[in-house]
């Protein structure tokens, strides 16, 4: 089907006669905290790696709005971290923090528990350092997760590259690629895939680099990048990210190429939102919440872009950039992004009323790429 700019989403979808009900707050929802899953059957990501190699720095700056500066006092971890994020993000599943020294030998580490219910390992290694040790120990952990688990993503963070030049981060990263996948392929191992990231805690790369381990584990990415390429080519955007307020992890976004500035820009407004919302739209006695269904916001730039920010759902924002021009068909873009909404909980409640297993039993959207589901709200599409 082709659709014209100025059509609304309604008219491709064919459903202009039912704007949408009120989704999100009302009892419909299930909140995890009313139906908590056991936590041990929430998917799971683990974060592995070298000793000091910055993985308890990574999950706090993400997950814990913890400023890169204070992470230089934390602690070593001696045991496995489980943090489950279930109650405030969009994102629920643990993220299992390991201490360095993890011995695979040891008779108590139990390989099999550990990465079966696993959906993504991240393994970190510490760019500034020397990274011979690191690589031979991520092929033995990717090598002794794969055989429990061949399901697994396997991603790598060549992490703390904020203090490396910009051809030096380059080299490095086709170093580490070459490396790694040559260790593979003397272990017969071509089938495991490695993807590569390069990551600090001082920008954004580190958030941009968890958006896309996320994203392969989210079922339902393909229906809401469709979503979103109907949304921005109907309402004349340049560019939509839907966001997970908490993380700032972007869990899918249009077609269009990413631009690092564009996230960027997105990722700022959402934290001017939430902090003039802190300051200014709580009640008097403290009591409400920063981001809630009246959440939205409009900046101009003095460049003619605008960014307009929408309540989706309780945990999930629609950050969009667009010209100015483009947002004198404010009406438009509105019925269309309350067209693009109720697409969107459609999509996860379809989630709901399947048949699910472990995580999706908790009534939060499944992000088990295990147990596909067809979140599809039409298929007029
Ligand atoms: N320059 C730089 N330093 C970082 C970065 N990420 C973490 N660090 C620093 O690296 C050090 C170690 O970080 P941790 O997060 O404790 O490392 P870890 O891997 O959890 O260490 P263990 O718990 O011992 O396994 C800290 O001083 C952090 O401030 C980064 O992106 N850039």
């Amino acid at each position: 089907m082709s659709i014209q700019y100025g059509e609304t989403l309604a008219d491709s979808y064919g459903v202009a006669d039912s704007f949408p009900k009120d989704f999100g707050y009302g009892e419909e929802e299930t909140d995890v905290e009313d139906s908590p899953a056991p936590s041990d059957s929430k998917p799971r990501i683990l974060l592995m790696g070298l000793r000091r190699s910055g993985k308890s720095s990574i999950q706090k700056v993400v997950f814990h709005k913890m400023s890169p500066n204070e992470t230089l006092f934390l602690e070593s971890t001696n045991k496995i971290y489980k943090d489950g994020l279930s109650s405030s993000s969009f994102v629920n599943f643990q993220i299992w923090d390991f201490p360095g020294q993890v011995d695979f030998f040891d008779p108590t580490f139990d390989c099999e528990m550990i990465f079966r219910g696993t959906g993504a390992l991240i393994f970190v290694i510490d760019a500034q350092d020397d990274y011979v040790e690191a690589l031979g120990r991520l092929h033995l952990t990717v090598s002794r997760a794969y055989r429990v688990n061949p399901e697994i993503n396997f991603e790598v963070f060549i992490h703390k590259v904020d203090g490396l030049s910009d051809d030096h981060k380059i080299e490095t990263q086709r170093d580490i690629h070459q490396r790694a996948n040559d260790d593979l392929a003397d272990a017969s191992l071509e089938k495991l895939h490695l993807s590569f990231y390069l990551t600090s805690i001082y920008d954004h790369s580190i958030f941009e680099a968890f958006s896309k381990v996320v994203q392969k584990l989210i079922p339902q990415l393909p229906t809401l990048e469709n979503l979103l390429n109907i949304f921005i080519s109907n309402s004349g955007i340049e560019k939509a990210f839907l966001f997970d307020v908490v993380s700032k992890i972007y869990i899918a976004t249009d077609s269009s190429p990413v631009d690092m500035q564009s996230y960027e820009l997105c990722c700022d407004m959402i934290d001017v939102v939430i902090d003039v919302s802190c300051i200014y739209g709580l009640k008097e006695d403290g009591s409400g919440s920063a981001y809630d269904k009246e959440s939205m916001a409009i900046i101009k730039l003095n460049n003619t872009t605008v960014l307009y920010l929408k309540e989706v759902t309780k945990f999930l924002a629609l950050v969009c950039i667009l010209r100015e021009e483009s947002f004198e068909r404010k009406g438009l873009i509105d019925y269309n992004f309350h067209c693009f909404r109720k697409a969107i909980h459609e999509v996860f409640e379809v989630g709901l009323s399947t048949p699910r297993m472990g995580a999706q039993a908790a009534g939060t959207p499944c992000l088990m790429k295990t147990v596909a589901l067809n979140g599809t709200p039409r298929s007029t599409v």
